[in-house]
């Protein structure tokens, strides 16, 4: 059996990126932004005024003196006017600075009476002003590739007169679910039917980490329905199976898919829930066989799908999973040969201590409840000995 981190490293070394699409601004958060993003426009565009005022010369701007206002330039309608010696004009937060102007008294500082405008407080050079450019100015490089996209992004993006953005596409996966006992929610049940919990629950998590995954009709257990069902996997980014992955006399993805052109990398990992994940080719398509205990997929969703999914995004994946440090909040044994993820709550605790993990009693890779009740995995590595209350763990926090 394969080691969780060469079965992962193997998984994601054999993907290649989507390639770009073109999306509209306010569609782009949340995407992968595919080429840097250079500024299109000057932000301000021109020098502009941060208060309601006036705008005047600096050598004019003494306190007492009394300045003659000769017009008004509301934000959007710059004025034609120059301003010269004794002179001021109205303007508004936003407004383009007139011509002569180099700074802005605030109205608050101004005592006007019609055309004359006497000065409470002098006026610095500059003041009030944002000058052209201040922000950000045409020609600059403002985003990376391969930027996950705030919407402080797309704000900044659309105040640097971009309408649309290149991103990485979102990976179009498949996933199968593979059963005679499967039924979608709300079908008529039999006494043994089982919702076919794990296609639902796997499809939700890579849709929220970025992918356009969606469910393909249920195959069940016989090879002319797995066979017809894989026909849904052309176009596919990546094809995900879940179920038939074991050793059973029904569990045939295996053998069904190997007449289409199944490339299979390996069968089997050193994994707790997982044993039977496989990864391999089906023609050019990417497949990850999942197993069918959903508690299993989900957790090999977590370790193995989302990290292909933002490899196909063309992000960055760390080679080590991404664990936080927590302490034990229960005894836990020496571990066998798999490397064990169990299902666990945490416990904050005082004074900047860490978290409390504690593993539940039961940890069988049917059990949706213990999982929708879980915070993390508490980590456990193949032979790992027995560890007390209180021992430093490593967990990974479910999302
Ligand atoms: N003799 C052995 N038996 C099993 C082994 C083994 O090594 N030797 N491995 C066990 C492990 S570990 C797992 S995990 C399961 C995985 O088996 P399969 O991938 O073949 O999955 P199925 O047999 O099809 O289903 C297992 C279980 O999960 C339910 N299921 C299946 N698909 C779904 C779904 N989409 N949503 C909800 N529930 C699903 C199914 O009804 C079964 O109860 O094999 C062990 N056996
Ligand atoms: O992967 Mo299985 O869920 O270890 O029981």
């Amino acid at each position: 059996m394969l080691d969780v981190a060469v079965a992962r490293a193997r998984i994601l070394e054999k993907l290649s990126h989507c390639g770009p699409e073109t999306v509209s601004l306010a569609s782009a958060c949340g995407r992968v932004l595919a080429q840097p993003l250079t500024a299109r426009l000057s932000n301000p565009p021109v020098s502009v005024s941060s208060m309601d005022g006036y705008a005047a010369r600096t050598e004019d701007a003494k306190q007492g003196a009394t300045l003659t206002v000769i017009g008004e330039a509301p934000a959007g309608h710059p004025t034609p006017l120059t301003l010269k010696a004794g002179q001021c004009i109205r303007l508004f937060t936003g407004s383009q600075i007139p011509a002569g102007a180099d700074t802005v008294l605030i109205q608050e500082n101004i005592e006007r009476t019609g055309t004359l405008a006497t000065l409470q407080a002098a006026g610095r050079k500059g003041q009030f002003i944002r000058t052209q450019g201040q922000d950000f100015t045409a020609g600059q490089p403002l985003l990376p590739a391969g930027k996950v996209l705030s919407a402080r992004d797309i704000g900044l993006a659309a105040a640097a007169g971009h309408v649309w953005l290149p991103v990485a596409r979102k990976p179009r996966i498949g996933v199968l679910a593979t059963g005679d006992e499967l039924i979608l929610p709300g079908d008529p049940a039999k006494p043994d039917s089982i919702v076919n919990s794990g296609a639902l629950m796997v499809t939700a998590y890579l849709n929220s980490v970025g992918a356009e995954a969606t469910m393909l009709p249920i195959a069940r257990d016989n090879m002319a329905s797995l066979s017809g069902a894989i026909a849904y996997a052309a176009h596919l980014d990546l094809l995900i199976t879940i179920g038939g992955a074991s050793v059973g006399t029904y569990d045939l993805v295996r053998d069904a898919l190997k007449p289409h052109g199944l490339a299979l990398d390996f069968w089997k990992i050193a994994m707790r829930p997982g044993k039977p994940l496989m990864s391999g080719h089906l023609g050019t398509t990417p497949m990850i066989g999942l197993p069918g205990n959903p508690v299993a997929a989900m957790v090999c969703s977590l370790v193995f799908v989302a990290p292909a999914v933002q490899t196909l995004m063309g992000l960055p994946v760390p080679t080590e999973l991404c664990t936080e440090p927590a302490i034990l909040g229960a005894d836990v044994k020496e571990n066998d040969k798999r490397q064990d993820f169990l299902r666990c709550t945490l416990s904050p605790q005082p004074n900047g201590l860490l978290p409390l993990a504690t593993p539940f009693a039961s940890q069988d890779s049917a059990q949706l409840n213990i999982l929708a009740q879980s915070d993390a995995l508490l980590l456990r590595a193949p032979f790992a000995p027995a560890q007390n209350t209180g021992a430093p763990c490593q967990i990974i926090r479910l999302p």
